[in-house]
């Protein structure tokens, strides 16, 4: 399966090291970013093209990785979707705009290309998918980060923010797309609390849900990237073994 790529940053550096190794389960071969150093190095490493124009690699790839910003999202995947090619969309807090949302759903349902949001920098999404198939009356999120990941100086625990998802991807768009991902797979509008803390050296994500099915909580600490310590390197992760998983027989897990 050959595929694109939209945003040459930190995710993307980390799937470029593994389609170095063969590691990647598709072959990354198109680079487009709005810097286009970035793109340059990358694609280099793979002995990529770089593109000036999203069209320029519409016609050659299976699939395109937005991995960009989620501005982005609005910008350039609707044109990706009209072509019947497959997205893979990183910065899911723009799905929040439910206007954006419902259009690139038509339009993907009228050329049959698939929308995928793999599961970020949060663990628990399975448990979620399943349980949402009774009723969620509950779900929350907790983000602590380190005050450099939330581009602040502070010397003690700062709540940032608290309140929905919808509102919190609209003041930290870069930070919390993780919220939208949760918000999406349980059909409600979760709370979100976003907490800059000096004491940490991880981006934590708390999540607690409450369903008929029962309750659960889950907790990640995750290692930032190197590239941009905004980012978990768990994210880049889930993108990764998405890609592999589109080529598996057995799946495992919701
Ligand atoms: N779903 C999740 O759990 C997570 C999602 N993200 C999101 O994934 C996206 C990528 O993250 P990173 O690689 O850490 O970001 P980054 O900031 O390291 O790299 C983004 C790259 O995209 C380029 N870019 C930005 N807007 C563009 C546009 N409109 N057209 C072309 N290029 C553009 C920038 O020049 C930069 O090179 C971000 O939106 C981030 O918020 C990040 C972490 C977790
Ligand atoms: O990578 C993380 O820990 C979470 C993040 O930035 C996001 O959800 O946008």
């Amino acid at each position: 399966m050959k595929v694109g790529i939209i945003g040459c940053g930190a995710i993307a550096n980390i799937m470029t090291n593994f389609a170095v190794e063969g590691k990647l389960g598709v072959d990354l071969k198109f680079f487009y970013d709005k810097d286009i150093e970035r793109a340059e190095n990358l694609a280099l490493q793979v002995d990529g093209t770089v593109v000036l124009e999203i069209e320029d690699m519409l016609d050659k790839v299976d699939l395109v990785i937005e991995a960009a910003s989620p501005h982005a999202v609005g910008e350039v995947i609707p044109q990706v979707l009209e072509s019947g090619k497959n997205v893979l969309i990183m910065s899911v807090g723009a799905l929040m705009d439910f206007e954006l949302k419902d259009r690139l759903e038509k339009i993907a349902t009228s050329t049959g290309a698939k929308i995928y949001a793999p599961s970020g920098a949060i663990v628990g999404l399975d448990g979620i998918k399943a349980a949402s198939i009774g009723k969620i009356s509950e779900a929350s999120l907790i983000t602590r980060k380190p005050p450099r990941s939330l581009g602040i100086k502070t010397d003690g625990e700062t709540i940032l923010y608290e309140g929905k998802a919808s509102e919190a991807v609209k003041e930290f768009p870069t930070n919390i797309n993780v919220a939208a991902a949760l918000s999406i797979a349980c059909g409600i509008d979760i709370d979100v609390k976003i907490i800059a803390d000096p004491s940490v050296d991880r981006n934590m994500h708390e999540v607690h849900v409450v369903g008929d099915s029962g309750e659960f909580t889950t907790i990640t600490k995750n290692v930032r990237c190197s590239m941009n310590p905004k980012t978990s390197v768990l994210a880049a992760y889930s993108a990764i073994k998405l890609l592999r998983r589109l080529n598996e027989n057995i799946i495992v897990g919701t």
